[in-house]
């Protein structure tokens, strides 16, 4: 699904070597931490894959295509196929939470592909792999933090997508919204899709164990199979 072959990534601004000579490889289906203190590149792994940055040398490929081949309409067609998810859950506040994931929905899918696949059955799924088919109609701001996280992953998994990146996904939660936000990814990983999850939390990294890859300032020091957290 994800190939980094001797990726180095640097800043032009300010010159910083984000990421150095990174090689790695993720199976379609897997379930991956990217782990590492402040700065390690984290960020800058998942930029990458989402074509927000160019490698300044190596190659990133995507099921097996090198992501420099992606142009133009190319590029919003892989987006499309990646879910993504961030620290603030960047909802829609004037749309319920059903608006919510069928907005991004209508926004992903060409019109008449969309009536033949159902949107209403495709936003409901989304909402009630969430646990939250029961809030549909509350605006964001009627919502815990972690309800809207939880939004904020069905908007992310309605279109299928192949890949689905988490950025912190839990940096505002507290441990039991966090479990439960960590739960749900599980359960969409289970479905098929392949789960890259950056992340600080210690904790959910020790408890629901997956494989789990290491940055230190920009090096992957750490690929360990069985997971756990050891910077
Ligand atoms: N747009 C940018 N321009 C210049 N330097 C950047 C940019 N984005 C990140 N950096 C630098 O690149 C390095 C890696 O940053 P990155 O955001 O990838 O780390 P991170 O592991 O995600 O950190 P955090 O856990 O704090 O989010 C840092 O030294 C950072 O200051």
């Amino acid at each position: 699904m994800i190939q980094f072959d001797q990726v180095s990534l640097q800043y032009p601004a300010t010159r910083t070597l984000a990421l150095s000579s990174v090689s790695t490889q993720v199976a379609r289906g897997e379930f991956v931490y990217l782990i590492g203190h402040s700065g390690a590149g984290k960020s800058s792994f998942m930029s990458l894959l989402l074509k927000r940055a160019l490698p300044t040398s190596g190659e990133v490929r995507i099921s097996g295509e090198p992501l420099p081949r992606y142009r133009g309409a190319r590029v919003s067609l892989l987006r499309r196929r990646m879910g993504t998810i961030f620290q603030e859950n960047m909802l829609l506040p004037h749309l319920s939470a059903y608006d919510n994931v069928a907005f991004a929905l209508r926004v992903t899918e060409a019109p008449q592909k969309s009536v033949l696949g159902g949107w209403h059955e495709r936003v409901t799924a989304a909402l009630r792999l969430v646990g939250l088919d029961h809030k549909r109609g509350a605006l964001p701001s009627q919502l815990s933090q972690g309800e809207q996280q939880r939004v904020a992953i069905a908007r992310a998994v309605v279109g299928r997508p192949a890949l689905l990146l988490a950025d912190e996904p839990t940096g505002n939660l507290d441990p039991e919204n966090s479990r439960e936000v960590m739960r749900v990814l599980e359960k969409v990983n289970e479905r098929g899709t392949t789960v890259l999850v950056a992340t600080h939390a210690r904790d959910l990294v020790e408890s629901q164990r997956h494989r789990t890859l290491t940055l230190r300032r920009g090096e992957l020091v750490r690929d360990d199979p069985t997971g756990g957290y050891q910077l």
